[in-house]
């Protein structure tokens, strides 16, 4: 039995990462590595490059086997379930690079993501219910973009794209969110509103994020889970994580070199 086993029962728990090694052809890039997330809580994993961060993504989305331990979710082992059946479970993965349909206006983008599978009312001629349309317009005054509602996702800056897919995780009304590097690209401005943003997001779901940023994470405010050679290493507040030695040496310490 895990560690976590007697953990894995508790109504808060939302994900549990236990004991999982991902062996890429003798090369381990996660090794036995375990992590646990609360309902609605916000957790940053950071690690100098190579650590394991996207292969844990990947692990806990289905899209690359563990080839020990489990990953589990809601109280289900999902270590084995296709991708699609673990985003249909309420797992959403947004990537560094904003994946938006550049064609279509920024709600259009959103409507597409909000929707479940409503072909049974769209046969009675119903094509958008109204609590699907209320729901994108309190995403659109969240993500800033209201006013911008009718623009094509395509004609968006940088920041605003990754804001529009930020909010297309959203939703989805997944209970937990993976966010890989969504400050990538941005100033100083755009990732402090991107820190906002995420900070509100809190409660009604989980976040995973990954990001190198110091200056992102400690406007974060999470639990930070920090990772070296596909191994945990520590967790803590970022202040906690700030002043670790072992931290410094193995992350802090090459990002300032
Ligand atoms: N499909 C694969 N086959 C072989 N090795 C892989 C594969 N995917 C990742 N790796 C290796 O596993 C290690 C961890 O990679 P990963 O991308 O998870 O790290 P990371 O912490 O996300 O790094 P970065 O911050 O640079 O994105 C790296 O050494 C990488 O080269």
């Amino acid at each position: 039995m895990s560690d976590l086993a007697p953990l894995l029962t508790e109504p808060h728990l939302l994900l549990a990462v236990d004991g999982v090694t991902v062996d890429f052809d003798g090369f381990k890039a996660l090794n036995g590595f375990s992590l646990t997330i609360d309902r609605g809580s916000l957790r940053v994993v950071i690690g100098p490059n190579g650590a394991g961060k996207s292969t844990l993504c990947d692990t806990i989305i289905g899209r690359v086997r563990a080839t020990d331990g489990r990953v589990v979710f809601k109280g289900e082992d999902i270590t084995q379930l296709p991708e699609f059946e673990i985003v249909r479970r309420g797992i959403c993965r947004k990537f560094q690079t904003p994946g938006v349909l550049p064609s279509l206006s920024v709600l259009d983008n959103l409507l597409i993501a909000a929707q479940k599978d409503r072909r049974w009312w769209r046969s009675f001629g119903v094509a958008e219910a109204v609590e699907e349309r209320e729901k994108v317009d309190e995403i659109l005054e969240t993500i800033g973009l209201a006013d911008r509602s009718h623009i094509l996702a395509g004609e968006l800056a940088h920041g605003e794209k990754q804001w529009l897919e930020i909010g297309m995780v959203v939703a989805t009304d997944a209970d937990l969110l993976l966010l890989d590097e969504p400050t990538a690209g941005m100033g100083p401005a755009e990732t402090s509103r991107t820190a906002d943003l995420i900070r509100g997001l809190q409660g009604r779901h989980a976040v995973l994020v990954i990001d190198h940023d110091m200056s992102f994470i400690e406007q974060l405010n999470g639990r930070v889970t920090v990772m070296h050679m596909g191994q945990f290493l520590k967790e803590g507040s970022v202040a906690e994580i700030r002043k670790d030695p072992e931290v410094a040496a193995v992350y802090l310490g090459r990002a300032a070199e």
